[in-house]
Formats: structure tokens, sequence, C-alpha cells
């Protein structure tokens, strides 16, 4: 396996959380899925993500399987495919708002749009589109990520890798040493979607984490309340991604702009909380 350089530039993600880390802050990352309802919204709410304080962002890109996700993304990834988002689309938005954004950007796609395009060729091109950071790969287990991620540190591109509540000590310990950028800790069992609790376990899978590695550990899957986040924060979680409780602000709003401002207004409270 290619050894990881340290990323340059202010716009890595292991940058982006080192310099949290100095400051003892915790990273607050939202998710939403690109073109829900379209693309030219998605562009402004990313712009309103990053100017509500988001440290690093996720975005989504439309997949007919998501299998990884609940019902809400699932909407979501559903109603952006119906609109005509397909993954160029995506790459042409990205290439025009995020030299506007300061943090940076951690794409997410399921395995066949990379398969379809060839590793080299997609890394390729999320390179071009000004993607500097992250790439997480929901449906892509441990073993096949040797060429993804030699592809990626070629491209200066940070693979993340997830493990969960049922994910094996050792195998824990080998995600956790091949993961790039971060390491997403899945808080729940099963699929996306807020949850009223956050697992308890979550405090316990930290400490595991953090005894075979220094990277930093952000975690995801049910957050949706500022107790959700000042909990998982208290526990020592260097990130705290939210996805599904911000896709509905977009999802369940009456306009693309009662949606950017409901999106505005959650993000604000959710980053008041972690600080
Ligand atoms: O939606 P939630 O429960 O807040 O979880 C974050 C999640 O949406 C985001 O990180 C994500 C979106 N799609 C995924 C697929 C797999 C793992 C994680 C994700």
């Amino acid at each position: 396996m290619a050894e990881r350089g340290v990323v340059t530039g202010k716009c890595g993600v292991a940058g982006t959380f080192s310099r949290l880390r100095e400051q003892g802050k915790t990273a607050f990352i939202p998710f939403i899925t690109a073109g829900d309802p379209d693309l030219a919204t998605t562009s402004k709410a990313l712009k309103i993500l990053d100017s509500c304080g988001s440290d690093v962002i996720e975005l989504g890109v439309p997949y007919s399987d998501p299998l990884a996700d609940g019902p809400v993304i699932q909407a979501a990834a559903s109603r952006a495919l119906k609109k005509g988002t397909t993954f160029d689309s995506v790459m042409a938005m990205l290439q025009g708002i995020i030299p506007e954004l300061s943090s940076p950007i951690v794409l997410f796609t399921y395995y066949n749009p990379i398969l379809k395009r060839g590793v080299r060729n997609f890394m390729a091109i999320i390179k071009q589109a000004g993607v500097q950071a992250g790439l997480v790969v929901p449906d892509l287990p441990l073993e096949e990520t040797t060429l993804l991620r030699n592809e990626a540190i070629v491209h200066n591109i940070e693979l993340v890798l997830l493990t969960t509540p049922t994910t094996p000590t050792e195998r824990m310990k080998e995600i956790a040493k091949a993961s790039e950028g971060f390491v997403y800790l899945v808080s729940a069992v099963g699929v996306t979607g807020a949850r009223s609790n956050v697992n308890s376990r979550v405090e316990y899978l930290l400490q595991e984490i953090k005894k075979v590695t220094d990277k930093p550990v952000a975690v995801g899957f049910g957050i949706s309340t500022p107790e959700h986040v000042k909990q998982i924060a208290g526990w020592g979680a260097d990130g705290v991604i939210i996805g599904s409780a911000i896709v509905r602000q977009l999802g369940e709003a009456a306009s693309p702009e009662e949606g950017l401002k409901r999106v505005e207004e959650y993000a604000k409270s959710m980053k008041a909380a972690m600080l």
C-alpha cells in the first residue's frame, strides 16, 4: 500500500481536524444530497452550511440503490435523480462553488459510479472538480479499498473508511489504520436516519478506536438534536456528522428558499451546541 504523505494546504480534511484539535474544538460535519431539490439550491446550501461554521461538508452523489441510507436520504436521492441530477452535473456544480467555500468537501458516492468510470479516471474527475479533500464509498468493503486508496493518495484525496458498532476489534484496527482524513464511526446498526437517542456504546467504541489510532474519529448516524451533539462531543469525538436531519429540512420545505432558511436555522442551532 502506498504511504500517505502529509496532506498539505488549507483544504485537506486531516489538516482541518488538526487545526480544530489544537483549538480543542469538535468538527461540525453536515451531509446533504446533491441535486435535492435541485443543483442550484445545493450550491446555495453548501454556501450556507459553510458560513454557518461547518468544518467539513459531506456531499452525497444521488444513486438509485442507496443501500446504506434510510428513508429520508433515499427520498432525497430519488428526488435528485428525478430532477436529472448526474455525477457529471454534480461535478460541474462543485467546480463552481468550491472556490467560495472554506470547508473541505467529502464526496459520498456508492461504488458503482466509480466502477463505471474506472478508479483512476474517477479520481482525476473529482480532483478536476476541485474536490481537494475526502471521499467516502459506503458500500466498499475494506478488502476492496487498496486500489481506490492508492489512487486516492496519488491524487491527494483522503479516502475515509467506516467502522460500525458490530465491527470486530481486529477489523476496526485495520480500518482505522487504512482510513485517511478521519475514521468514520457509524454510531448505530442499520441505515442512516435520525434516532431519538444516541447509542450509549459510542462512548466505549470511541475509546476502543482511540486506543489503536491517533487519527481523528467523527461519529455519524442518528444525530439530530443539540443534546446528541453535546453528548458525543463530550465523549471525545473529533467530529459530529449530521445528515438526515439536515436533508429533511430541504425535503420537507414548501420551496427551495424555505428549505435553505430551515437549513440555516438548523445548522446554526447544531453548531451552537458544539461551542
Ligand atoms: O443521516 P444520519 O443518520 O444523520 O447519518 C449521517 C449520514 O447521513 C451520512 O454520513 C451518510 C449519508 N449516506 C451515507 C451512507 C453510509 C454512511 C453514511 C452516510
